[in-house]
């Protein structure tokens, strides 16, 4: 009977929902977030217009973003205790602890209890601006300083490097980390957004489905993938060397992290923009090893990378952190300021209409057996 059923493992190239939000030509090596191309929105836009353009679907007018800012910006707050659980765990992996704490706030404050269209947005834009503040005061706390207070002069991103650091960003730096967070914003069906689906398919608020988000966006096969490939360059030292750290991986069919993509068999049309700060950023700093150890590994990935398989967004992104001085297990935190609108928009999208997502596992274990007791085993 079952034998003829067809397993799509892993869900590949399974359609399971429609959605208006962002559109990936895996082919062309194409992205665009309602309809508007990826490199028009990070040429042209800022992180909190393109925020507001997926969450409502249309840029917005002057007063419609200063409203949509004024709200962002009013939200950066966080209740006291939030610090008293980044002391607690203040020497776990930055993503762990942002996700205590985000799931903290679900215990904190009563109004992330809510469901529906409306609380999905007022619940997603504290957390949007509540999400950097938790990662900026973990790295304060756990290098003896006390969490910074949010500059409500400064924009998500110039703000998020403010709370960081400590010194007001340059103007290059601050608009360096809006672009990587418009290019990180949304992706459609990835693994995190779509667990966090799953969460929304129940019922659950947004906070629970944000916690699901972040847990699955902390894999190496996702989010994770931009602090293994800074631990990869580190490993390979210099240029002469990628060659040889390519052919053992491949030798072993171990992946090169910050390649491939499920989705994309033309180069991730976000690793161009990512590429192009790292080389002018290293040039800037006079530190060009770091692109020199990464287009070494590009090269070397070519006779092994059959059609298809090229590098992908997060390949270039943890050079740019690191020469910005900023430690490694904070790279996919980073990502996850990025991807906050994105998981916002598809728990809105999930939650119309909703219906829970409960797929089928086929059964290959035993037969139907009889119970054997304990003294017979
Ligand atoms: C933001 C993001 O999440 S982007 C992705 C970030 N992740 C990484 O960079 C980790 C490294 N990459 C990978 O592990 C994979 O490419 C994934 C998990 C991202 C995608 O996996 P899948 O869609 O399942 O790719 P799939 O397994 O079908 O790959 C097709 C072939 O390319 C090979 N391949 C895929 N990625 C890589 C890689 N990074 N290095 C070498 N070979 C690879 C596979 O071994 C497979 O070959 P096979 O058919 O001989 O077994
Ligand atoms: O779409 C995916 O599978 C992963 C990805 O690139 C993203 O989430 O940005």
């Amino acid at each position: 009977m079952t034998e003829n059923v067809k397993i799509n493992r892993g869900l590949k190239g399974i359609y399971f929902e429609r959605s208006g939000v962002s559109h990936i030509d895996g082919t062309k090596g194409e992205l665009s977030y309602r309809g508007y191309s990826i490199h028009d929105l990070a040429a042209n836009a800022t992180f909190e217009e393109v925020c507001y353009l997926l969450i409502h679907g249309e840029l917005p007018n002057t007063e419609q973003l200063s409203e949509f800012d004024a709200a962002l910006k009013a939200a950066r707050t966080l209740p006291p205790q939030i610090h008293d659980i980044i002391r607690a765990t203040v020497d776990g992996h930055p993503m762990d602890v942002l996700r205590t704490a985000v799931s903290a706030l679900a215990a904190l404050e009563p109004a992330s209890q809510e469901t529906g269209e409306e609380a999905f947005i007022a619940n997603g834009i504290r957390l949007t601006s509540q999400v950097p503040m938790i990662i900026a005061a973990h790295e304060n706390i756990r290098n003896g300083r006390a969490p910074i207070a949010a500059d409500p002069n400064l924009s998500h991103a110039a703000n998020w490097l403010w709370m960081l650091k400590g010194e007001k960003p340059s103007e290059d730096a601050a608009r360096l980390a809006d672009v990587d967070f418009i290019l990180h914003a949304e992706h459609g069906a990835n693994a995190s957004s779509f667990a966090a689906r799953v969460t929304i398919g129940t019922e659950a608020n947004l906070h629970g489905a944000i916690v699901t988000a972040l847990s699955t966006l902390a894999g190496p096969a996702h989010g994770g993938a931009a602090e293994d490939v800074m631990k990869m360059v580190h490993e390979i030292g210099t240029p002469d060397k990628a060659a040889d750290y390519v052919k053992a991986k491949r030798k072993n069919r171990e992946a090169v992290t910050g390649f491939g993509h499920r989705v994309y068999r033309a180069e991730d049309p976000r690793a161009r923009h990512m590429r192009g700060g790292v080389k002018k950023l290293g040039d800037e700093m006079g530190a060009p090893e770091w692109y020199e150890i990464l287009q070494a590994v590009v090269d070397a990935m070519k006779p092994y990378a059959r059609h298809g398989l090229n590098v992908n967004v997060d390949f270039y992104s943890g050079v740019i952190y690191q020469l910005h001085g900023i430690p490694m297990d904070l790279y996919v935190p980073i990502f996850a300021i990025g991807r906050m609108p994105g998981w916002i928009v598809q728990c809105v999208e999930q939650q119309r209409g909703n219906i829970l997502i409960r797929p089928l596992t086929l059964y290959n274990g035993p037969e139907q057996r009889d119970w054997i007791d304990m003294q017979d085993r």
